[in-house]
């Protein structure tokens, strides 16, 4: 099975690093999303891997060999990373031709990305007049071009509207189901928890969480619930008692941080307080990422082990 390996992967721009010994997999089969702030070297890793530029130490490698080594590489490795790198004069059919015949891939396979990426009906007009939306189809259309195991999409739903938001997402989830190894970046963390299966994310050129999802989200974030009650004071002070320390919204809702539902219903039970609602409420990608982040920023070191796993 195809993955993109990471080793130790290091790249000095004059004397400052981009990348600090980064090592992580993309393995076959899920999507990986590849998260960290801005200048986090994420797109230096992309064209590491792609052999647009060279390492200063360490590899990266797309089933054990190097970019450069692969025969013939766009059959083994499809990337989106700068959408607006087509020739405008040109149609978007005779871009995706010309990049075919550069690649050997025969001429049918155009219609077919053209139409898995829903810009068949403008494939004759010049690039030029391509909304943004439109390119960055055009620019998946030639990540696919090849039907390579591996894929590389750097903010793949930039420009992209809702429907296309949606579609994106789908296309990736569908590539990660036929065994691809997909990895995505992205600053968008709604949209991240709803491709990714996989998170990695950098900081300062660093590598600080090679995890789940749901590991990630559940390892940066504390358990919340919200309750409704008639007997606000007396569900305080049990819940006091208990070691939490429930707040009092504007809605006339509680929330309690820390605490689960599991804890909060027995206790009210057992205390005869009625409640009248009571649910956890679902930490998000957002939350963990900026807890990750906010932490490294302070103490420019990882935290958690468990949050720097491999999977
Ligand atoms: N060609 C280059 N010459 C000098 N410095 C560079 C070059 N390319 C990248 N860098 C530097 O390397 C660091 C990592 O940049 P990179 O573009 O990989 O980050 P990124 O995570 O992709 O950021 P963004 O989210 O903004 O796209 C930054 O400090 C950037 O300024």
């Amino acid at each position: 099975m195809t993955s993109i390996e990471i080793r130790d992967l290091t790249k000095e721009y004059g004397g400052r690093r981009a990348l600090d010994a980064v090592t992580f997999t993309v393995r076959p089969g899920r999507v990986t999303g590849f998260l960290g702030p801005n200048g986090a070297g994420k797109s230096t890793t992309m064209r590491l891997v792609l052999g647009l530029d060279r390492p200063t130490s360490g590899t990266a490698t797309i089933d054990g060999q190097p970019y450069a080594a692969l025969d013939e590489p766009v059959r083994h490795v499809g990337a989106l990373l700068d959408a607006g790198a087509a020739h405008g004069a040109r149609t978007a059919r005779d871009h995706l031709r010309a990049l075919a015949a550069a690649g050997r891939i025969p001429r049918g396979r155009v219609d077919e990305v053209l139409e898995t990426t829903g810009i068949a009906s403008v494939a004759g007009r010049r690039i030029r007049t391509f909304s943004l939306g439109m390119r960055q189809r055009l620019g998946i259309a030639a990540a696919l071009l090849g039907d390579p195991r591996v894929l590389l999409l750097d903010e793949p739903s930039n420009g992209l509207d809702p429907q296309g938001i949606i579609w994106i997402r789908e296309l990736m989830r569908d590539l990660a189901r036929e065994g691809r190894a997909v990895l995505v970046s992205s600053h968008l963390m709604g949209e991240t928890a709803a491709f990714a299966d996989h998170l990695v994310v950098l900081g300062r050129g660093r590598l600080l969480a090679d995890t789940g999802m749901r590991e990630f989200v559940d390892g940066w974030t504390t358990p919340r619930v919200r309750l409704r009650t008639t007997e606000g004071d007396r569900l305080r002070a049990a819940l006091a008692g208990a070691g939490f320390t429930p707040v009092a919204e504007e809605d006339g809702r509680w929330s309690v941080d820390g605490a689960r539902v599991e804890d909060v219903g027995p206790l009210a039970a057992r205390e005869g307080i009625p409640l009248l609602e009571l649910a956890a409420e679902e930490p998000s990608l957002e939350e963990a990422y900026l807890a990750l982040t906010a932490e490294e920023t302070e103490y420019t070191t990882a935290r958690p082990a468990a949050a720097v796993q491999e999977a």
